[in-house]
């Protein structure tokens, strides 16, 4: 969980490599969904070039599906699910382990987004600042250009920050009732992740122990 822009796919990735797991971007689905231009797709782009949540059938019909496939590895979800009908759907297929929230300033979210560069095919980021790729406008990997997606503009950002406030907080609320929620607040990814690393790490290491809220200090 966390606003756009507080670093989830960063993060993932690194939860992923360091720990070996399977990762899903919902945001990375729904823009190979855009891009096939089936039926989906093009609704799908309607809400996602104005900054708006895609509604929750179309939703838990793309991601449930993939979940299925892994099933029997172990996975991270970045970016769903982001309403509460949603994380109650996910509830009804399976049980998580650990929720991940983050915290940072927005006037932070709106200078990283600003600067975010997006290789489509991977759903590589790069920021010029933070973490810029070799050559510039350049994916590091496969040489392609990157882009600049639509809903970081100033204009959409704003409505999708609004949208966030509302619908997090009953699903932040949900997971707290569960006792699965860690919170970690910051501005800088790099303070974040060793305190996301140790908790992460705690619970590989007993993996039957109750989870816990907790805070970063
Ligand atoms: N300056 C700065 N940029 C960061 C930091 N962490 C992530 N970013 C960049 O901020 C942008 C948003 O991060 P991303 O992981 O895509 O956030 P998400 O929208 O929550 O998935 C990307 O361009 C990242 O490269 C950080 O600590 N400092
Ligand atoms: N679980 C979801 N439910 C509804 N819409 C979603 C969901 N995940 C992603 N989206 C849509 O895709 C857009 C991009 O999502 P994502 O790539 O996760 O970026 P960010 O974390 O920067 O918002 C969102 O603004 C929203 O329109």
């Amino acid at each position: 969980m966390g606003p756009p822009g507080s670093g989830k796919g960063t993060i993932s990735r690194r939860i992923a490599q360091s720990f070996g797991l399977q990762y899903l971007s919902s945001g990375h689905y729904l823009r190979e969904c855009i891009a096939a231009n089936t039926e989906a797709g093009v609704l799908v782009k309607t809400y996602v070039e104005r900054g708006m949540l895609v509604p929750d059938h179309v939703m838990t019909r793309l991601m449930l599906p993939r979940l299925e496939q892994v099933i029997g590895h172990s996975w991270l979800l970045d970016g769903f699910p982001r309403t509460l009908p949603q994380a109650r759907e996910l509830n009804n297929l399976c049980q998580l382990d650990m929720v991940i929230n983050l915290t940072v300033p927005f006037e932070t979210l709106k200078d990283r987004l600003s600067e975010r560069w997006v290789h489509p095919a991977s759903g590589r980021v790069y920021n010029m600042g933070f973490n810029p790729p070799l050559v510039e406008g350049r994916d590091d990997i496969t040489g392609e250009p990157l882009i600049h997606h639509d809903d970081d503009k100033p204009e959409a950002l704003m409505a999708r920050l609004r949208i966030y406030k509302d619908v997090a907080k009953p699903v932040i609320d949900f997971y707290k009732s569960l006792g699965i929620l860690h919170s970690f607040s910051g501005t800088d990814t790099d303070r974040i992740w060793p305190y996301i690393n140790t908790v992460l790490t705690n619970k590989m290491d007993t993996p039957h122990s109750d989870a816990r809220q907790t805070q970063t200090p």
